[in-house]
């Protein structure tokens, strides 16, 4: 890869720039002027997880699969991935304005409707159609065998690969020649389905063209297996440190969470200096875990040759140099100060972790959006993967702050689909 990691110093931390909130780039800035505090629980229930996990096996040895270059699985094609011909643009693709990325892309997926395969697991499947569907896909499930699997590839803008469901191994040989593919490794974390992960992604990678393009999405358990699955056990504790830590478990951030969980605001606190240090001191060590996990994503980016995506209470993006802009990106809290008055602004959406599927469906979003506009983007007017992420939780997001009688994770699924369908269309009218 051509470009090299990132220093740890805050004008250069990569996400910086990357906030994307209720009025990002406003936000961002004024964020940054008052004394932004960067949101203080990071990854924390999926990363609890992890490191559960971890603890309940200390002395495992981790197995790092064996070079897998030669895929031993006998699904897997015998033929090197095939020469497609790169596509400046999908058919049909709207013209998008780099003023506003996240929307130009949504338009342009509403515009375009682009064919997308989706590869999904029997738990979620309808939903992720559904969410695709109103995210301006032209879906398309039919591959139930690998014969109908590897035609659908050549028929489509993008595949996801969702290998949640293991009845998927065989479709996901049929798949390892498609042009992109947007790989969900759910269940990555069992050895077994881990090597097999792993070979269908050194499959891809060797010997590739560089018209095919591998998207790589994962919550942070999922990322730190595929770490471990490649040997880079370094960087999977750093990983796991950095995505695991609550940076402050103080009273006031506690709140800040229930409070943004609930949808409210909450009140300044009472002593505003001293709050304002302790902030500080959280912000730097949140953009320091940024940081860290950024690079530990880039080094999973290098093994893999693929663009990787990172989701939890933060979404973090690593693009290879030829992906989009090429520059990593976080879409995170952000807490900011100003005189006596604190306010919080924050894309974050409880609801999103109350129900299976959360992650799958934001895959069906990344494939649509990426078979709209590509994953390499050309023109470099911006990153559909990123746009994606943004606008999954700016929806989720503004679904649970109006209250559309949400009541509970059924409702708010209700909510949220009828949101990201009414946000799509608006887009398609502005
Ligand atoms: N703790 C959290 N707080 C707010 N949003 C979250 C949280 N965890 C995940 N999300 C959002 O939910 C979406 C799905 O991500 P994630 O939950 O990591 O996937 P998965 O279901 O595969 O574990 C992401 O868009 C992310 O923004
Ligand atoms: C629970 C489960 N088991 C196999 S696939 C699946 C769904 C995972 O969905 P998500 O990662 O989006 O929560």
């Amino acid at each position: 890869m051509g470009y090299k990691k990132w220093s740890v110093t805050e004008g250069d931390a990569p996400g910086f720039g990357g906030v994307e909130g209720i009025a990002p780039m406003v936000i961002s800035s004024v964020a940054s002027a008052l004394g932004a505090v960067v949101g203080v629980k990071l990854l924390g229930g999926l990363s609890e997880h992890a490191r559960d996990r971890r603890r309940s096996r200390p002395n495992t040895p981790r197995q790092s699969v064996g070079d897998a270059a030669s895929p031993a699985g006998a699904a897997l094609p015998s033929k090197k991935p095939q020469i497609f011909k790169p596509r400046r643009r999908p058919r049909n693709a709207a013209h998008w304005s780099p003023d506003d990325s996240t929307t130009a892309v949504v338009t342009a997926a509403g515009a375009t409707r682009p064919k997308v395969q989706l590869i999904a697991n029997a738990a979620t499947c309808a939903k992720v159609v559904d969410v695709a569907l109103a995210a301006g896909a032209k879906p398309i499930m039919g591959a139930t065998t690998p014969a109908e699997a590897s035609e659908t590839c050549d028929k489509v803008d993008a595949t996801l690969l969702n290998f949640g469901t293991p009845t998927t191994e065989a479709i996901a040989a049929a798949v390892a020649s498609a042009s992109i593919v947007v790989v969900d490794p759910v269940g990555c974390g069992l050895d077994a389905r881990g090597v097999n992960v792993k070979r269908w992604l050194d499959y891809r990678m060797n010997g590739k063209p560089n018209t095919i393009h591998t998207l790589v999405k994962g919550n942070a358990s999922e990322m730190a297996a595929l770490m471990r699955m490649y040997g880079l056990r370094n960087e999977e504790m750093k990983l796991c440190d950095a995505a695991g830590v609550t940076t402050s478990d103080t009273a006031e951030n506690e709140v800040a969470s229930n409070a943004a969980a609930a949808g409210r605001s909450f009140s300044p606190p009472s002593s505003p200096s001293k709050a304002v240090s302790k902030r500080e001191a959280a912000r730097e060590k949140a953009i320091r875990d940024e940081i860290t996990i950024l690079n530990c994503l880039k080094t999973l980016s290098d093994a893999t040759d693929a663009y990787v995506v990172m989701t939890g209470d933060v979404d973090y993006g690593v693009p290879c140099a030829y992906h989009g802009d090429g520059r990593p990106w976080a879409i995170r809290r952000v807490l900011y100060t100003g005189s006596h008055t604190t306010a919080f602004e924050d894309d974050s959406c409880a609801w999103l972790r109350e129900w299976t599927g959360a992650g799958c469906c934001l895959g069906g979003v990344i494939a649509t959006f990426v078979a709209a506009v590509g994953l390499r983007n050309e023109g470099g007017e911006g990153d559909p993967v990123r746009a994606a992420c943004a606008w999954y939780r700016r929806v989720a997001s503004a679904t649970q702050d109006k209250g559309r009688g949400v009541d509970g994770p059924a409702s708010f699924q209700v909510a949220f689909f009828d949101a990201l369908h009414a946000a799509s269309r608006d887009s398609q009218r502005a």
